[in-house]
C-alpha cells in the first residue's frame, strides 16, 4: 500500500488559486494527494502534468488518480527535466507549479530503499531507482574531505570530522554495507552527552547523504528557475520544504525574484528590466495548523511558500550560487 499524508493540502490548493482551464504541474506527485485536489478542480480544457522520479510513486499515483486520467499526463522524470519534458508536449506556459519536496512516507517506510536510520537495509537512498550513484558509494568511496564537506553543508552536523574519520577507519577493514552499520559508526563518533540531545544521532548524517545522493539542492534550484520562466503572468509557484537548507534556498530565490533591482535616484519610474517578476503571496512561510500536527508528525517541519508572477521573467533575477555558501 502506498500511503502518504499530503502535507498542508488545503493551504497549498488555496494558495495555487486553481483556474479550471489552466495548465498545472505537480513536480512531486508522490502518493497523488495534492494532484487529486488539483485535478478535481480542472475542467476538460485544463491539464495536470504530474512528475515523479520514483517509478513506484508514479504507479501508485496513476492508480489513485485514475478517475481523472483524461486530464493528467504522468511523467517519469527528475523535475530537473521540467522544461524539456513540458516542451515535448508543446507546453511553454503554466498557471501553477507545486513542489512538495523530499521523500514520501512509503520511501521512508520501505526498508530496502535505505532511507531510514530506524531500519537495517542496504545503503541506497536513491529516489530514482535507475540512478547509478547510491549511498553505498558515497559512504565507501568518497574521500574524507568530501564526506566532511557534505556532513557540514547538508547535515549541519557539528561532529562531521569525527564521524568522517570513523567512517574512514571502519571501511579500511571492510566496506560499510548497511544503514545499521552506519548508524553504529555515527553513534560511536558522537560524544555521549550530545548523542542524547536533538533527536536521533544519525538524523543529520542521513539527511546529508540523501541530499548528496540525489543532488537535491542543485536539482531543486535548477527546477525552480525553470518553473519561474514557464509560469505565466498571474500564475503561481508553491513550494513545501522540510528542512532548513531547502527552505533557505526557496526563501532566498523568492526574495531575489520579488525585489526590484535598484535604480538611479533620479529615474522617476522603475524601468521594466528592473521590475521584479514575482510577488510574495505571504511574507512568512505557511505552517501546519494544530489539527494537522495532531494527525501527522512530519507536518511539524513543513513550510509552504508561494509566489505569483507579475511581470515577464528576466534572467537578471536568477538566484545563483548563494545557497552553496
Ligand atoms: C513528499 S512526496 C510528495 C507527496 C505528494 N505531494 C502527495 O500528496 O502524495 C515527494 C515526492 O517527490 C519525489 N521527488 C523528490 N525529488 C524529486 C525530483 N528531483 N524529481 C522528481 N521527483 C522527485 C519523490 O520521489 C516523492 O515521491
Amino acid at each position: 500500500m502506498f500511503e502518504h499524508y499530503s502535507v498542508l493540502k488545503e493551504e497549498t490548493i488555496k494558495g495555487l488559486e486553481i483556474k479550471p482551464n489552466g495548465i498545472y504541474v505537480d513536480c512531486t506527485v508522490g502518493g497523488g494527494g495534492h494532484s487529486l485536489e488539483i485535478a478535481s478542480r480542472l475542467n476538460e480544457n485544463g491539464r495536470l502534468f504530474a512528475f515523479d522520479q520514483d517509478t513506484q510513486a508514479l504507479e501508485a499515483a496513476k492508480e489513485r488518480l485514475h478517475v481523472y486520467q483524461d486530464r493528467i499526463t504522468f511523467i517519469h522524470s527528475n523535475f530537473q527535466g521540467l522544461e524539456e519534458n513540458l516542451s515535448e508536449f508543446g507546453i511553454t506556459q503554466v498557471e501553477g507549479f507545486l513542489f512538495d519536496l523530499g521523500v514520501s512516507s512509503p520511501q521512508l517506510d520501505q526498508a530496502d530503499r535505505g532511507f531510514s536510520y530506524h531500519q537495517d537495509a542496504k545503503l541506497d537512498m536513491r529516489m530514482n531507482q535507475s540512478q547509478v550513484l547510491t549511498a553505498y558509494e558515497v559512504v565507501n568511496e568518497w574521500s574524507y574531505e568530501q564526506l566532511v564537506s557534505i556532513f557540514f553543508r547538508y547535515g549541519e552536523e557539528k561532529f562531521s570530522k569525527g564521524i568522517a574519520r570513523k567512517i574512514e577507519k571502519a571501511r579500511e577493514e571492510k566496506p560499510i554495507g548497511t544503514t545499521g552499520e552506519l548508524v553504529e559508526i555515527i553513534k560511536d563518533a558522537i560524544p555521549a552527552p550530545a548523542r542524547r540531545k536533538g533527536g536521533h544521532p544519525a538524523k543529520r548524517i542521513f539527511q546529508a547523504i540523501r541530499i548528496a545522493v540525489n543532488d537535491e539542492l542543485e536539482v531543486f534550484n535548477q527546477a525552480l528557475h525553470q518553473a519561474a520562466k514557464l509560469t505565466g503572468v498571474n500564475g503561481r509557484i508553491a513550494v513545501i520544504t522540510f528542512h532548513s537548507l531547502e527552505d533557505r534556498l526557496c526563501k532566498q530565490a523568492f526574495k531575489t525574484w520579488s525585489t526590484d533591482k535598484p535604480v538611479p535616484r533620479n529615474l522617476p519610474i522603475v524601468p521594466e528590466t528592473h521590475q521584479a517578476p514575482f510577488k510574495l503571496i505571504s511574507r512568512k512561510p505557511i505552517i501546519a495548523q494544530d489539527s494537522e500536527l495532531d494527525e501527522n508528525r512530519r507536518s511539524r517541519s513543513a513550510k509552504l511558500r508561494i509566489v505569483e508572477k507579475i511581470n515577464e521573467w528576466n534572467n537578471d533575477f536568477r538566484y545563483e550560487e548563494g545557497w552553496k555558501k
